[in-house]
């Protein structure tokens, strides 16, 4: 029989963030290091991935939250993530407040452990990170870097800026700290998604060795095994 403690350890990243801010293009260049400028969807995606984060494989869940549900607040996302990544776009204003408006509420609502981290408040707060994109368009700029810097070490978040078109390495520095803060202990049962529904990775040769991957619709996340945020709701 299949000893499954030796399974890689599973984590789990909801990126979140408005319409338009970059999402998709992120989580497809982090994992594939290729840049695909439209992508068409307006329900959340989930993509799986084996990783090598600080040189030990992870079974990586990234939530890709469609930026059309922006005026609801992805509380069952959140509850299923092991860490946040919240995303806007340094020429987006309003991008910028909908995602620190997000942070401030999981701030207030002072999330504790995840499913990963055994769902104890022993395990500490999740960890956040809040990513400005699109610093090539810098002659658009609407945010600055030290606003956003000042907000999101208010707000105990990390921060960075980058631009996922021209590949900056900020991009994969700000992912690779996210995961490295998760704690995860050794998996001890398998959890199953909705329906697969292709590959859309492939098998891209990269830098973090990136084997297989895929891409699965996710009209709703798996039903959370931690109590609602409901006070994260504003
Ligand atoms: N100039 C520039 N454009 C970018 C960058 N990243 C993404 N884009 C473009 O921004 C647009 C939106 O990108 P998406 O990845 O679809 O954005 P999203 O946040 O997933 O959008 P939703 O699916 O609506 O939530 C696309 O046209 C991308 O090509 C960047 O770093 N610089």
């Amino acid at each position: 029989m299949k000893d499954e403690r030796a399974t890689p350890p599973r984590v789990r990243i909801a990126v979140i963030g408005s319409s338009r801010v970059g999402k998709s293009a992120l989580i497809v260049r982090y994992l594939t290091r290729r840049y695909i400028g439209e992508y068409h969807s307006n329900t959340d995606l989930l993509y799986r991935q084996t990783v090598p984060i600080n040189g030990t494989p992870i079974d990586l869940e990234v939530i890709d939250v469609s930026g059309s549900n922006a005026d609801r607040f992805p509380a069952e996302q959140i509850q299923w993530a092991d860490a946040c990544l919240l995303v806007y776009s340094v020429t987006d204003r309003s991008s910028f407040e909908y995602a620190t408006e997000v942070l401030n509420s999981l701030k207030r609502s002072q999330v504790q452990g995840s499913p990963a981290q055994g769902n104890t408040a022993a395990s500490g707060p999740m960890p956040l990170a809040l990513l400005g994109n699109k610093t090539d368009l810098d002659h658009l700029r609407q945010v600055s870097t030290k606003e956003a810097q000042t907000i999101s070490a208010s707000l105990g978040a990390s921060f960075s800026e980058a631009s996922v078109a021209d590949n900056s390495c900020d991009l994969y520095r700000c992912v690779d700290r996210l995961l490295g803060e998760v704690r995860t202990p050794p998996r001890s049962r398998k959890f199953s998604v909705s329906k697969m529904i292709g590959s859309l990775i492939g098998s891209a040769t990269t830098n973090n060795q990136i084997t297989r991957g895929s891409v699965v619709v996710c009209p709703r996340v798996p039903t959370p095994s931690r109590t609602p945020l409901t006070a994260a709701v504003p």
